[in-house]
């Protein structure tokens, strides 16, 4: 099924420490964001990709998606102070009905295999994300006290991309920021509807590069998938 993918890349990747936008660091000679970037790219169901930069980090994105041959790029947009902002820049730009999924630059090793199915979920539902169930143990802390244990049973690790018509997506957004809603995934914007979101399994290879320790795994993931 056709799809269109907006990819927010407009983060400064604080928590990596690089000193620079943690999607310029190079995995197997190619910098991150060209790693997600190809999946769509190869993917012949992806009709168009939404990337969504900062102001700063335009040019060098611009340049290396030219030297990377990736012409599926509907437009450059500007990111905003939040990744929900960054993904509703892009959002307003999308006029067509279509289904539209949504995937952090920062998760390079997502499996073109599973748009199939991420896609006809959201074609039928509205909505439907990539998840995996968690494996460890979760507890809530006050301080550095454990208040509880979460039975863990119904816990997923929610990951991107996710899935939307995206007449829901749209209505989603405008309602959270009507209401002043800041979340952490687009989902529970939709969720905030009452919409139901379905769950697609996803891979734990799907990890999104975040801390230093990440780029690690990541040189391990990459070998994985070399031919
Ligand atoms: N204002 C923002 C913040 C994040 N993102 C993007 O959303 C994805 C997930 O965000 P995250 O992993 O948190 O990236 P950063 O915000 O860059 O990381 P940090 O919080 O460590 O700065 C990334 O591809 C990031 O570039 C974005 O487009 N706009
Ligand atoms: C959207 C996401 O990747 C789903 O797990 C995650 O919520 C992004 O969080 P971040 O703090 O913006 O990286």
């Amino acid at each position: 099924m056709a799809y269109e993918v907006i990819i927010p890349a407009a983060g400064q990747g604080k928590r990596m420490g690089a000193g620079k936008n943690k999607l310029f660091l190079k995995i197997d000679g190619l910098p991150v964001f060209i790693h997600t970037l190809k999946v769509f790219e190869k993917d012949e169901n992806c009709s168009k990709i939404w990337l969504v930069t900062s102001p700063q980090d335009k040019q060098e994105m611009h340049s290396l998606i030219k030297r990377n041959k990736i012409t599926k790029i509907a437009a450059i947009v500007d990111g905003g102070d939040e990744r929900q902002y960054s993904v509703y820049n892009a959002v307003k730009e999308i006029s067509k009905d279509a289904i539209v999924l949504v995937h952090d630059a920062a998760r390079p090793f997502i499996d073109v295999h599973q748009m199939k199915e991420l896609t006809e979920v959201a074609a039928t539902n509205g909505a439907a994300v990539l998840a995996v169930p968690i494996k460890d143990t979760v507890k809530k802390v006050t301080g550095d006290t454990v208040e509880e244990t979460v039975d863990r049973s119904s816990l997923w690790a929610i990951q991107t991309p996710q899935a939307f018509r995206i007449s829901l997506l749209k209505e989603a957004h405008e309602k959270a920021i009507r209401e002043e809603f800041l979340g952490t995934d687009d989902a529970s914007l939709v969720e905030r509807l009452g919409h139901n979101v379905k769950i697609v399994m996803g891979n734990y290879d799907n990890i999104k590069l975040t801390t230093p320790e990440d780029l690690y795994f990541a040189e391990a993931i990459i070998q994985k998938y070399k031919v």
